[in-house]
């Protein structure tokens, strides 16, 4: 099974960056094929978009924060010592990468139209902005979440879903990193004040406990300044297979 999984992967790849040449081929010469052909490429280019890099819809808490994070991952090399290499920033897609092999994503050979929930809101700032940093350890990771104006819930505030799904994918981000793949087996939840509308807060994930399959991981929401709780939760995944995602 997973031998044929990874012919086909590769296959596909192939397929893509061929059909990209071929293109690039046919439509170059005229300043209108020339046109053409900038319009074409970025949709056959294998290089998905990083929803993890600053957007304009990003506020200044957003960018400070990022901005403060991203500073800590920067690595000192040539055999100095490393300085505040702490955190390093992890890309984010659209569609399920995570697992495929050749650059080919796993959600489109499962369904071609499908999409991550928390990345298919289309107008910058309208639904989920996040970014997740974690440890060199893994043992931590946090998340800089800007709630945009579609995510509300009672007037003014994030709903409790969309919190619950910001949290799953943090937690479950996280997990992710340690043994992959996995999946949410259960999620609770403590709801301990409102997150305002359009703000930015900070989602820290922590290893709990690793046993066999099941990973163990607890997360709290707070506002930046760590001053105000959000939100408490725990989660439980369970490390599945490649064929348990495929059979559904
Ligand atoms: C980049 C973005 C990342 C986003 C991450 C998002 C992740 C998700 O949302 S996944 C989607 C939601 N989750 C699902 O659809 C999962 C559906 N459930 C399942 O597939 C199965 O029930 C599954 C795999 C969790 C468990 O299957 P099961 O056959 O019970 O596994 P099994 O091997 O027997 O259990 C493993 C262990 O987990 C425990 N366990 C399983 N489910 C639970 C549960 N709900 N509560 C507590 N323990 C549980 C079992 O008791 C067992 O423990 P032990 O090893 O000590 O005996």
């Amino acid at each position: 099974m997973a031998q044929s999984l990874g012919r086909l992967f590769t296959l596909l790849s192939f397929r893509k960056t061929h059909l990209s040449r071929q293109c690039v081929q046919v439509l170059s010469g005229t300043t209108l094929k020339r046109t053409l052909m900038m319009r074409a490429v970025p949709i056959l280019s294998p290089k998905p978009r990083d929803f993890s890099l600053p957007n304009p819809s990003w506020g200044e808490e957003m960018m400070r924060l990022y901005n403060y994070y991203s500073s800590q991952s920067e690595v000192e090399t040539e055999g100095e010592e490393e300085q505040g290499s702490q955190w390093t920033r992890l890309p984010s897609y659209n569609r399920s990468l995570k697992y495929a092999i050749g650059g080919v994503y796993l959600s489109k050979i499962i369904q071609s139209k499908a999409r991550l929930f928390t990345r298919n809101i289309k107008h910058p700032g309208a639904g989920f902005e996040y970014v997740v940093f974690f440890t060199k350890d893994k043992q931590r990771c946090v998340c800089i979440f800007q709630a945009g104006h579609l995510l509300e819930g009672p007037p003014g505030h994030v709903h409790g879903g969309a919190i619950a799904t910001i949290i799953d994918t943090v937690t479950g981000t996280h997990a992710s990193l340690l043994c992959a793949p996995v999946v949410t087996a259960n999620l609770n939840i403590n709801y301990r004040s409102p997150i305002p509308l359009g703000s930015t807060v900070l989602i820290e994930s922590t290893l709990d406990e690793q046993e066999g399959k099941k990973t163990f991981i607890s997360c709290k929401i707070t506002s930046t300044d760590g001053s105000k709780l959000h939100t408490e939760a725990t989660a439980l995944f369970v490390s599945v297979s490649v064929s348990h995602l495929l059979r559904g």
